[in-house]
């Protein structure tokens, strides 16, 4: 359980609107919501441009609730690790309980507005998000097993349905097409991110797979991921959510994803420190534009679909 101790330094109105703006974790929900939005417009209905508009607002807001539900519980992580010891509780600017109340406070609000602007499909799938995330990924898996972002990433895999699902009301093949494409790419995602981060998730006690199975076994674990997300990825290409823009896309991208696992893979640990974990950081960059340029591409299509091309 999470740690209250350090609330005790916060002095009082030093918080100020980038404290409370930074527990919605705004940097990594630009992608997650962007996710959402491709969804929301490649979705083959109609949506009034205010309608789209109050959805991906929603769907951001929600999503930054989560974001601050999972940095009250994990406060006494964030407070270890160096990655993240400056975020607003641990460097003592917002309280545990008001993190709490916001993210609270946020999320009702947020799938409520969700579900009266397009429909209860997505006002639910908004708050069933929210639950895998806070609830199954913040606060079991991610202290219990090492297989913690291989399942709790489909929290993050969710938001192209909710959008979708906002659009027409529906899950459809379409959806579920893109909510598979982000369940894979997860794991390659954070486990760059683990390798590099080296002793923060050793001292914080998270079991993380660098830290219960070793760099060498997260090596190989990241290339294995990575050849199922390249198939996967090419062969969505032939479905309904591809064509031939999103192919030459995953082609490319997918040729320098795979290169860049297989130099993950081929790594000497003792040049780590040497090269200040470049490889790694690199393909930790390359996968943020890796899904960036996929949802993009399936944008794209429906776009093109949509002009009858
Ligand atoms: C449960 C699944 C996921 C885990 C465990 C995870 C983990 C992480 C972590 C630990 C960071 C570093 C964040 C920081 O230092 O504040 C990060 C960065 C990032 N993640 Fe993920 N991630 C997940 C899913 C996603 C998804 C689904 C997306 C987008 C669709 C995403 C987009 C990003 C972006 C854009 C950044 C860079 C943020 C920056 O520039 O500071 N992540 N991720
Ligand atoms: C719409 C909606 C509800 C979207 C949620 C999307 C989602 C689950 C994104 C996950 C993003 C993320 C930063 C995970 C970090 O894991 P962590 O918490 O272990 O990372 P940390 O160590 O940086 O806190």
């Amino acid at each position: 359980m999470s740690d209250a101790s350090y609330d005790s330094s916060i002095q009082e109105g030093e918080a100020q609107f980038g404290d409370y703006f930074a527990l919605l974790k705004p940097r990594v929900m630009t992608l997650v919501v962007f996710t959402a939005f491709v969804g929301l417009l490649a979705a083959p209905v109609p949506v009034h441009p205010f309608i789209a508009f109050c959805a991906v607002l929603f769907i951001a807001v929600g999503g930054g609730a989560s974001g601050a539900l999972n940095m009250w519980y994990d406060s006494d992580i964030d407070a270890v690790m160096r990655r993240t010891a400056k975020r607003p509780i641990p460097a003592g600017k917002v309280t545990r309980e008001e993190a709490l109340a916001i993210g609270l406070t946020l999320s009702v609000f947020s799938c409520l507005f969700l579900a009266f602007a397009t429909n209860y499909l997505a006002g639910g799938l908004l708050a069933f998000t929210i639950f895998f995330y806070v609830v199954i990924y913040t606060m079991w898996l991610k202290r219990a097993t090492p297989q913690n972002i291989v399942i709790g990433g489909a929290a993050g895999a969710f938001p192209p349905m909710i959008g979708w699902a906002a659009a027409t009301g529906e899950i459809s093949t379409a959806s579920v097409l893109m909510f598979c494409l982000t369940f894979m790419w997860t794991p390659p995602h954070f486990w760059a991110l683990a390798l590099f981060m080296r002793s923060d998730y050793d001292d914080a006690g998270v079991p993380m797979l660098t830290v219960t199975h070793g760099r060498r076994a997260t090596r190989v674990h990241i290339l294995v991921y990575t050849v199922l997300l390249a198939a996967l990825a090419i062969a969505l290409g032939f479905t309904q959510v591809g064509g031939p823009v999103y192919l030459t896309v995953a082609v490319v991208l997918n040729a320098l994803f795979l290169k860049g696992a297989v130099d993950i893979w081929r790594r000497d640990e003792d040049a780590s420190e040497g090269d200040n974990f470049l490889t790694e950081r690199k393909f930790f960059k390359l996968s943020l534009l890796y899904l960036f340029a996929h949802f993009g591409a399936i944008l794209i299509e429906a776009g093109i679909d949509r002009m009858g091309f």
